[in-house]
């Protein structure tokens, strides 16, 4: 098993880290610097394989590094808590899937990682996030920024009610990326071409995006994430609004986008995580269960509540 500690560039450890809005912080008394409580995932991804995990894949795939590393985070909503000691190395550069029951926390952890729970007065968070080399809950985090570089899209498409080159352009805008004219006009093809829509608006650009269809609007709100350069796409249940050819057109797109961005989906789709993701985290009850390559899980998990789930006793 690999140690959670092996993570290079980081000293291990559990930090309190921050409290957000009204709730109090708190302390995780059995934490003692240096000292490592966190369960353990089944293996760090793409980090650091356990030998028996590496068995029966390909020894020469590529190992990526980590992009978010999460040690030991907790988080409440008011007096309830909801994430439990979650501990997860996803990879950059490939799509990681979160499953897990209704209720289980994994919408909870996806806002974490661009700390959209800011947001929800009663939240506190105990723990560490790191994205690169960076506490994502660090005194220095410019929020605005962060959340460029992590990009989201929702469950239900969320144009803005303007254009469909505005909403493209509107973020370019605001954080200075392109200037207007020729250089925007470029922006905005380009997002739209990566997100796959470009040959459907091309010649309509004024229009509003509301007008689209459920599955263009979504793939307008993925060129809208991608318009600002992020390293990371948040995708809550993206296709769980669209219909059988919308959902495959965004599956197709993911494949697309994996080489370029480090994609974490939450979905309840189990076949969907089959279909798009390399790695899949199982999470129940607030806990990450299981981590391991999407094959295994599917196949091969190695815990019963895994196993449970995926084959349908409960969820
Ligand atoms: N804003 C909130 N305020 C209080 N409790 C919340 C809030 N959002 C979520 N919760 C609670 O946190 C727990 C985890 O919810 P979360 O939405 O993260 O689960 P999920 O696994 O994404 O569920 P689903 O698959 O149904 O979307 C649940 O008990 C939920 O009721």
């Amino acid at each position: 098993m690999p140690q959670p500690n092996d993570n290079p560039g980081n000293s291990g450890g559990v930090a309190a880290r921050s409290s957000l809005g009204g709730a109090e912080l708190r302390e995780g008394s059995d934490t003692v610097e240096g000292e490592d409580h966190r369960p353990q995932p089944a293996a760090a991804p793409g980090v650091t394989r356990a030998p028996e995990i590496a068995a029966g894949h390909d020894a020469e795939e590529p190992t990526h590094p980590t992009k978010v590393d999460v040690r030991g985070l907790n988080l409440w909503y008011g007096e309830t808590q909801a994430l439990f000691d979650v501990s997860l190395r996803i990879p950059e550069k490939d799509v990681t899937a979160l499953i897990g029951p209704s209720g289980c926390g994994k919408s909870t952890f996806l806002r974490c990682i661009n700390r959209m729970n800011d947001l929800i007065p009663s939240v506190a968070i105990q723990g560490q996030l790191l994205l690169d080399e960076t506490d994502v809950y660090g005194p220095d985090v410019d929020v605005v920024q962060l959340r460029s570089r992590v990009g989201m899209v929702f469950q239900k498409p969320n144009p803005f009610p303007k254009s469909i080159y505005e909403n493209i352009a509107y973020a370019p805008r605001i954080h200075g990326l392109a200037k207007k004219g020729a250089e925007m006009d470029e922006l905005v093809e380009t997002s739209l071409r990566k997100a796959g829509l470009w040959k459907e608006v091309s010649d309509r650009l004024s229009m509003p995006g509301t007008a689209l269809s459920g599955g263009q609007q979504q793939r307008l709100c993925i060129a809208r994430a991608i318009a600002v350069n992020p390293d990371v796409i948040l995708m809550d249940e993206p296709a769980s609004a669209l219909d059988p050819v919308a959902t495959a057109t965004i599956e197709e797109l993911i494949d697309e986008l994996r080489s370029n961005y480090t994609i974490i989906i939450v979905t309840h789709n189990m076949q969907q995580a089959a279909r798009v993701a390399r790695y899949t985290a199982f999470f129940h009850l607030g806990e990450v269960i299981e981590y391991d390559d999407t094959d295994t899980i599917f196949t091969n998990p190695r815990q019963k509540r895994t196993e449970d789930y995926i084959t349908g006793r409960f969820g």
